[in-house]
């Protein structure tokens, strides 16, 4: 097994709240994790350690064995670490082929004048089509993102984040506001990913988490409560108990 990513003794304080308390965890190459823990527990602040949006009070953060503690978050993407965000942070005017467009364009350097020059970058739109397609998009491909379905625009910013083409990826309640129906055709999707991408999914339904993710790593105030197999976290009564509050009944 190769580590993709990892933490080491990974602390944040906020004044005097710790919100991340001593994180020391690995991501195996290829595995799809879900990150899941009580509202506080410390998800989004690790997530903001992991791609460079906050700096640890102590600590590192490693990628394929490269500290990455000192990166800015676009050097992270550069080196192979993206994400998705729970907010949509999409451009409402732009369509999606030209939105994975720009990703394209930028990670192969060509940067943000790419649409202009298009007719001498056809590779940027052949691939941006590709992965537009994978993301079953095809279809909406042409048209303002602002007029997409909910789920749709979803689904772009994965498919924005996929073409960065990411070792790791992080998703960040990707399915947050979406329909009941069409939740699990974004898992499905993600689930789909090429198999040497490792997936951190930070999510609150239970029913997406146990669908898709191989282990779990269960935060509880700032810590690493335990991190297994699915179905041993989801057997673990201690797990139960602070996730589900008194008792653990169900
Ligand atoms: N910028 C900040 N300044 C001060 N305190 C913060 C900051 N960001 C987070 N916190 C605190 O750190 C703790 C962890 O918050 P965090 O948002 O990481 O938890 P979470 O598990 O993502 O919660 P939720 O599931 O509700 O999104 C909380 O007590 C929160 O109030």
């Amino acid at each position: 097994m190769t580590t993709a990513l990892e933490t080491r003794n990974l602390v944040k304080r906020f004044g005097g709240l710790v919100a991340t308390n001593d994180v020391t965890i690995s991501f195996q190459q290829g595995m799809r994790y879900a990150l899941i823990g009580p509202n506080g527990a410390g998800k989004t602040t690790l997530v903001n350690l992991l791609t460079g949006v906050l700096r640890p009070t102590s600590g590192s953060v490693m990628l394929e064995g490269q500290d990455i503690t000192g990166m800015s978050p676009f050097q992270r993407v550069r080196s192979g670490l993206a994400r998705t965000f729970q907010i949509n942070q999409l451009f409402p005017e732009m369509t999606p082929l030209e939105t994975v467009g720009l990703a394209v364009s930028e990670r192969q350097g060509h940067g943000r004048e790419w649409w202009r020059l298009a007719g001498s970058k056809s590779e940027v739109i052949d691939e941006a089509a590709a992965i537009l397609e994978r993301f079953g998009l095809t279809d909406a491909m042409g048209v303002p993102t602002k007029v997409l379905p909910y789920g749709k625009q979803r689904l772009l910013e994965i498919a924005v984040a996929i073409a960065c083409r990411p070792r790791v990826l992080l998703l960040d309640e990707p399915a947050a506001g979406v329909p009941e129906e069409e939740r699990h055709e974004i898992l499905d999707i993600v689930s789909g990913l090429p198999n040497d991408v490792t997936v951190l999914l930070i999510e609150h339904d239970m029913d997406l988490v146990f669908s898709f993710a191989q282990r779990i790593a269960v935060l509880v105030n700032g810590g690493l409560f335990m991190e297994g197999a699915a179905k041993d976290v989801a057997a673990d009564p201690r797990v139960r108990e602070v996730y589900l509050g008194e008792g653990g009944h169900g």
